[in-house]
């Protein structure tokens, strides 16, 4: 079921979007979805295999053609040439989706400098350098929107995954900081924070040893809504708050977890 359903389909004609890490799970929901409701999508992230097979799933979907240009966050001449290419293609863009991250098990204790740099620098300076990158055309023209992928809460730490804990903190620290900044200037910044959404991303990359099959449905029990997040829970947020609907809320980290990071108990209420 796509998030799109819910919408008019013009929601967002006339938006220019580039959403990071658009290739798989909850970025490819969102970039979909974008297209889906008549946005022009660029998606971006480091392979470009996913990334030509995602426009293709897309296509396919939706019967609107999105673009894709490889560019790893990390480096800032990779967002220089992906603000190029968007802005030939299409324009200027009008919203940024900084949906790429990286993510791995790994106990503090053992968590090498390059383990910590591996992910602070997708994660935090990936998300500095596409918003540097893009934002000044949003500031000249006097409208524009950031929506970050973050977590709930994460001053409340991330045990086993404090690396992006401590990414997923300072981005919303900027979150509000850009926000505050920039307001006065016609440009919104955003956070969604998801909670458990079984991607491939989550199996591959945080789950250790654990079978994903058990650890998902372990998962599922502790959320009060008894059920994980889809892709489409994101995105149908996603759009919601990229769209004119949105057009008061800025500054704001929006938890969509089913209830997750209540912390109540299985059992409780039920
Ligand atoms: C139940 C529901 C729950 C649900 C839980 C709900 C909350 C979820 C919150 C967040 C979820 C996500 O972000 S999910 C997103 C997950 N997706 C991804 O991670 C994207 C793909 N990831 C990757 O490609 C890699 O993991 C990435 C880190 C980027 C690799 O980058 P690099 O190539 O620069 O890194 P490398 O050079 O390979 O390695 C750098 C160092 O990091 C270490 N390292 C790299 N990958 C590693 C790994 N998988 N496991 C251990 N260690 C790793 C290496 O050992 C190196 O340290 P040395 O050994 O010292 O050299
Ligand atoms: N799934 C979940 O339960 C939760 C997810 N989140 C957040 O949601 C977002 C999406 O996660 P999810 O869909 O699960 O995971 P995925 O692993 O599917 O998505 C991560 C994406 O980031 C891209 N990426 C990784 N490194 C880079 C890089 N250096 N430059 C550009 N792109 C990169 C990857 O593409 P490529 O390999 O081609 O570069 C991939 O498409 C992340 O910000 C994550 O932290 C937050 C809370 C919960």
């Amino acid at each position: 079921m796509d998030g799109h359903r819910y919408f008019a389909p013009d929601l967002l004609a006339g938006e220019v979007a580039v959403v990071t890490g658009g290739g798989s799970g909850i970025g490819f929901a969102i970039a979909r979805d974008f297209v889906a409701l008549g946005a022009d999508v660029v998606i971006a992230s480091r392979s470009a295999e996913r990334l030509a097979d995602a426009e293709g799933r897309i296509a396919a979907r939706t019967g609107r053609t999105c673009a894709s240009l490889p560019c790893d966050v990390r480096q800032e001449a990779d967002v220089d040439r992906l603000r190029e290419f968007v802005t030939a293609r299409y324009g200027p863009a009008t919203t940024v989706v900084n949906n790429a991250a990286a993510n791995f098990f790994m106990p503090a204790e053992r968590m090498t400098r390059r383990a910590f740099d591996a992910v602070l620098s997708t994660d935090l300076a990936g998300t500095f350098n596409v918003t540097r990158g893009l934002v000044p055309a949003m500031l000249e023209a006097g409208r524009g929107l950031v929506l970050n992928i973050t977590l709930a809460e994460p001053d409340r730490g991330f045990p086993g995954f404090s690396h992006c804990g401590a990414a997923k903190a300072a981005i919303v620290s900027l979150t509000s900081s850009w926000a505050y900044e920039w307001g006065g200037r016609g440009v919104r910044v955003n956070g969604i924070a998801p909670g458990p959404v079984p991607t491939e991303g989550v199996a591959a990359n945080m789950l250790g040893e654990h079978d994903p099959a058990r650890a998902f449905a372990g998962a599922a029990t502790r959320i009060p809504a008894r059920r994980l997040g889809t892709p489409e829970d994101i995105s149908a947020a996603a759009v919601f708050l990229c769209s004119p609907a949105g057009s008061w809320i800025t500054g704001q980290n929006l938890v969509v977890d089913g209830g997750f990071s209540l912390n109540v108990p299985p059992n409780a209420g039920a």
